[in-house]
């Protein structure tokens, strides 16, 4: 739903009962979408060189382009909340969270030279994405939309990238049965889904092995994606007796084509890291013998170039479809509520945990 006149309003009234100074960078883009929002375009003459502060101003401003209005209310609005959802949750982290080291169970969080990177760290499972660990990405992720660095990464420990939606999650039934399982498991998708769709820095998959399940379907909403050639992507999802989720119902058929995407996601097709390279889920490919260390290189340089207009960038490539993504995430996840439920479902399920099958 778009962002009304009252919703901006009342993002304009809570941004000054910020407890935290929200940083510099931050308020620019504060000001550039407030200024978007009421004025449009920016239509000031450029400030002279010295006049640094005023020049900062404008050049955020005019930076935003041609954006809708009704757009950069939407951004504004989107952005306090995100502001205003991190001072409140301060109080829940972990000590060490002040430093910008929170620490995680399943993850292994790290930010040096710009780069943020977030590691799935449950190596002997295959990295596979229990419910704790999804919650502890969305933390991760809302941090390093706040933190200094300029590009966040993601990326496994050991030889699997990620195997995906941890089977086990569906074992922990609540007192309410499964039904009310699946409405929670709904829920976390959908918040899951949505951190990466709102993410605002460049994020970078490193794919450093076999990824599985939702490690893949979200790749669609990286920027950019980068593979060992040891990697593979398998999306089993029929398999499973379920259907696609984070998002890549649209950004598959988009990236690769209604006929790939029907191959990867329906039939189950598992590709090499040259044959999603070949479709475009993938950026590049490299040796898994060099991998490391041509990927790192290259991240360290990009993570140089000037952040905002990094972060303004991908706001003008990403933002159109913002609104879209969200109601594909919600669609997706609702379907899904009701596949868990399923006999297909529940079967596929047993079979993996009582060890009768593997993918
Ligand atoms: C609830 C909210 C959101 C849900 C969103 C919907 C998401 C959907 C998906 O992600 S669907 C994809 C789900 N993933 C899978 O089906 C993968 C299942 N795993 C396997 O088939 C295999 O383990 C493998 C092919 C990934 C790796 O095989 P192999 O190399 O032979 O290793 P092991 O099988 O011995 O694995 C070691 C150890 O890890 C356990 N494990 C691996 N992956 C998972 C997993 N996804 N869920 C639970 N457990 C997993 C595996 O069972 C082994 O355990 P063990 O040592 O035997 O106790």
């Amino acid at each position: 739903m778009r962002a009304s006149q009252e919703d901006f309003e009342s993002a304009m009234n809570q941004v000054k009962l910020l407890k935290k100074d929200p940083g510099n960078e931050v308020k620019l883009r504060l000001y550039a979408l407030y200024k978007q929002a009421t004025e449009g375009p920016c239509n000031m003459p450029k400030p002279g060189v010295f006049d640094f502060i005023n020049k900062a101003k404008w050049d955020a401003w005019n930076a935003l382009g041609s954006l809708p209005k009704e757009t950069a209310r939407q951004n504004y609005v989107d952005l306090v909340s995100s502001l205003t959802s991190s001072s409140e949750s301060s109080t829940q982290v972990k000590p060490g969270a002040d430093r910008g080291q929170q620490e995680y169970e399943n993850l292994v969080v790290t930010s040096e030279d710009g780069i943020t990177k977030i590691m799935f760290n449950r190596p002997t499972r295959k990295n596979a994405i229990s419910t704790q660990m999804y919650q502890e990405i969305m933390l991760a992720l809302k941090a390093a939309s706040k933190d200094d660095s300029t590009i966040t990464v993601v990326t496994g420990n050991g030889d699997y990238y990620c195997s995906g939606n941890d089977l086990a999650n569906f074992t922990d039934i609540p007192p309410g049965g499964v039904e009310e399982k699946a409405k929670q498991s709904a829920i976390m998708l959908r918040d899951f889904v949505g951190t990466f769709i709102d993410f605002p820095k460049p994020l970078v998959a490193v794919v450093n092995g076999p990824a599985v399940g939702i490690s893949v379907t979200i790749l669609g909403l990286f920027d950019a994606v980068y593979a060992s050639d040891r990697a593979t992507f398998h999306t089993p999802f029929s398999h499973l007796g379920l259907s696609p989720e984070g998002c890549a119902s649209y950004t598959f058929p988009k990236i690769m084509g209604p006929a790939k995407a029907t191959e990867m996601l329906i039939f189950g097709k598992k590709l090499t890291a040259g044959e999603a390279c070949a479709q475009g889920l993938v950026t590049e490919v490299f040796p898994d013998s060099t991998f490391q260390k041509e990927v790192w290189t290259r991240l360290k340089a990009y993570s140089k170039l000037p952040p905002n207009s990094m972060r303004i960038s991908k706001q003008v490539i990403r933002n159109m479809e913002k609104e879209k993504l969200h109601a594909v995430n919600a669609e997706e996840s609702s379907v899904l509520q009701e596949r868990w439920l399923s006999d297909e479902c529940i079967n596929a399920t047993m079979n993996f945990l009582s060890k009768k099958a593997k993918l």
